[in-house]
This record gives C-alpha cells, sequence and structure tokens, in this order.
C-alpha cells in the first residue's frame, strides 16, 4: 500500500516507520526542507528523533501534491490547533478513495472539535474513510521499536481494519474500536492531566498526589465522555486509562515536562520554550474547560489547569482551592 504521513515531527516520522515496517510505501511530508533532505540522504530525523535510522521505504517531500498522490492511506500528525488551516490547501489533491487517520491529541479552539471532525471538514472526507489512532504511544519509544499496543478508531470497522492491517508489526500492536468520540476525547484530555501530574512533581509531591491526580483526572475525562455518549468501556482501555498511565509516567511526556517546568516556577512562556515540542494540553485544556461548561460537566482538574497555566492563579491558591471543595462519594 501506498501511504503518506503529513507532519515531519517526532510522531508524523516515527508513524512513517510503523507504516513502513508493517509493508507501506510511505511518503513523509513537512514543511522544513532540511528534515527532507536529512531522511531522503541519511535515514535520519535527528532533530525529532535523534540516533533513529528509518525504513529506506520512507521518502520525505516537501511538495504535499506528490506525497498525496497516490496514496491510499494519509495519515495526520501536525499540532492541533494549527491543521486545519496547514492541509486545507491540498484538499483537491488527495485520492477520492483515500482513508483518512488522524493521530493527534488536541481539541480544536472555538470549534470544540475533536481533529477527525476538522480533517474530515477540511478535506470533505466522510465519517466512513476517517480513522483515529490514539493509545500509550510515546513516540520516541516505538521509534526504537519498543513493543506498542494502540487503538485504531473509526466509526466503521472496516475502516479501522483497513488502518490496523496497513500498521501492524512485530513490535506495533492495533487493536480496532468504532467509539471515535471516547478515543479522543481520552487522548486529548490525558494531555491536561499529564500536565497537572507535572505540576505537581515539580511542586515536590509524590506518588500519592501523582495516583490521586491521575485516577481522579481519569473519573473526569470518563464524566465528560459518557456525556458526550462515548463508551464506558473505552476509558479503561488502552486509549483510556493507558495512555494516562504512559503520558503521566514519562520523562518524555511533552505535556508532563512542561507542567514539572511550571510547577518549579516556570512562567508558561519559558515552560514552553523549554519543552520544544507540540505540548497539547496547553490549549486543549481551554477547549476542554468550554466544551464541558457547554454540557454542564464538573472537570475540576481540568479548569486548576487553565486556572495556573492561563489566569496567572498561584499554584498554591489553585491546589487549595481543589481541596476545599464540598466533600463527595467516589462514583458521584
Ligand atoms: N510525539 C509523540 O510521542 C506523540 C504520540 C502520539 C500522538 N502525538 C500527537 O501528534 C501530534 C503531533 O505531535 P508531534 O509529537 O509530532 O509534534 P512535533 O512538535 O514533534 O512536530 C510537529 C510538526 O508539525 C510541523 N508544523 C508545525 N507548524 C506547521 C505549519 N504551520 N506548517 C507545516 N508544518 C508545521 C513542525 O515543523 C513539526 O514537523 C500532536 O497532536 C501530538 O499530541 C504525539
Ligand atoms: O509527549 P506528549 O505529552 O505529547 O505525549 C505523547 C503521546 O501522546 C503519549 O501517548
Amino acid at each position: 500500500m501506498r501511504a503518506a504521513v503529513f507532519g515531519s515531527g517526532a510522531w508524523g516520522t516515527t508513524f512513517a516507520a510503523v507504516l513502513a515496517d508493517a509493508g507501506c510505501e510511505v511518503s513523509l511530508w513537512g514543511r522544513d526542507e532540511g528534515v527532507a533532505e536529512e531522511v531522503n540522504g541519511t535515514g535520519q530525523n535527528s532533530r525529532f528523533l535523534p540516533g533513529i535510522s528509518l525504513p529506506d521505504s520512507v521518502r520525505a517531500t516537501v511538495d504535499a501534491a506528490s506525497a498525496l498522490d497516490g496514496a491510499q492511506l494519509v495519515a495526520v500528525a501536525l499540532p492541533s490547533q494549527y491543521v486545519r488551516s496547514i492541509v486545507s490547501p491540498f484538499a483537491g489533491a488527495l485520492a477520492p478513495d483515500a482513508v483518512v487517520v488522524s493521530l493527534m491529541k488536541g481539541i480544536e479552539r472555538g470549534s470544540h472539535q475533536r481533529m477527525s471532525q476538522v480533517l474530515g471538514e477540511a478535506w470533505l472526507v466522510d465519517t466512513a474513510r476517517i480513522a483515529v489512532v490514539s493509545g500509550p504511544n510515546l513516540a520516541k519509544e516505538i521509534a526504537r521499536k519498543q513493543p506498542t499496543a494502540t487503538v485504531v478508531a473509526s466509526e466503521f470497522e472496516a475502516t479501522a481494519e483497513v488502518v490496523a492491517r496497513a500498521t501492524a508489526s512485530g513490535y506495533f500492536r492495533p487493536y480496532t474500536n468504532t467509539d471515535v468520540m471516547g478515543v479522543e476525547l481520552s487522548g486529548a484530555y490525558k494531555n491536561i492531566i499529564a500536565v497537572a501530574v507535572g505540576i505537581a512533581d515539580g511542586m515536590g509531591f509524590g506518588h500519592n498526589t501523582t495516583a490521586t491526580v491521575m485516577t481522579r483526572g481519569l473519573a473526569e475525562i470518563t464524566r465528560l465522555g459518557l456525556a458526550l455518549d462515548a463508551k464506558p468501556d473505552t476509558f479503561s482501555g488502552l486509549a483510556g486509562m493507558g495512555d494516562l498511565i504512559a503520558t503521566c509516567a514519562s520523562p518524555l511526556s511533552r505535556n508532563h515536562t512542561l507542567g514539572a517546568h511550571i510547577g518549579r516556577g516556570s512562567s508558561l512562556v519559558d515552560a514552553i520554550a523549554t519543552t520544544g515540542g507540540t505540548a497539547e494540553g496547553v490549549t486543549t485544556s481551554q477547549s476542554i474547560q468550554e466544551l464541558a461548561r457547554a454540557h454542564g460537566v464538573d472537570v475540576p482538574i481540568c479548569d486548576a489547569v487553565v486556572a495556573m497555566l492561563h489566569a496567572g492563579e498561584p499554584k498554591e491558591a489553585v491546589l487549595g482551592a481543589l481541596l476545599a471543595r464540598p466533600r463527595k462519594a467516589e462514583g458521584e
């Protein structure tokens, strides 16, 4: 199968290698000519994946139309808040029967759309041809071919199966799911919880605090997901709890790392600069807060992250307010 990947950052480049290792011929599109030349010349993307050798069947280009030419599967890994404007100009170059795959974990500000919805609108693709891939998938571990599972979700099982077949290999094991809403919401929301866990780490708290934030974070994700008609089982699966564990535990996570800088006293601007990658939780915290308010769902950890990152409220005061909320039963 011919495949194209949009976005030659950490995850796009890694996913191109996943597809190639599963037998696809892959065109990797990015805006950066230096990255394309390096990938084609040396098989490396040293800025985003230092020390990794890419398969020969990954070829890079800065020409989107040539990347899309003949591609039956098109995967997109770009920053969520910019993807609509980046990909829209190429709608006409997409093959009419191509399957489109979102690899992104964010919610668009303003529209509150999930990334599969943004791609569907930008490229005029029916949901029957759209899938998402999400799970405990730290790019730098997968690029080293460490054993990993993921979820491929599509409203149409046959579409999820196409993507699962195109990616499965000796180190990458996709599970299919039809709960696109639950899988995408989980992937986006866990970034906010990872920022909160990072802040707790940076403030010097230990594992009790981390476990509390993760567990109550999952309760929050599930509460909003159920209000949006997601399926409960998704949240205890790989895209839910699995990704929450990986992202909150790993120093490789940009969201976790950004939170830790904030917890140690950095400003948001400095934390973003130091983290140096796409930490989706920063803006998605605002999108999720707005979405939750629109549906009357209580999201106290998300509210706390927005207060600390975007309203300039002192961490200690926000934490004090979180703990001072009226007590309640665990399942409420
Ligand atoms: N890195 C991971 O481990 C990982 C794993 C799973 C999902 N994701 C998700 O994948 C998405 C992309 O993350 P990433 O890690 O690849 O980010 P990254 O920061 O490593 O790469 C982003 C890429 O987007 C490009 N880009 C940014 N603005 C652009 C523009 N205006 N035009 C063209 N290209 C532009 C950058 O040049 C870069 O190549 C995010 O939603 C993230 O949550 C990341
Ligand atoms: O580095 P992060 O925080 O964007 O997390 C990467 C992946 O989403 C982990 O599954």
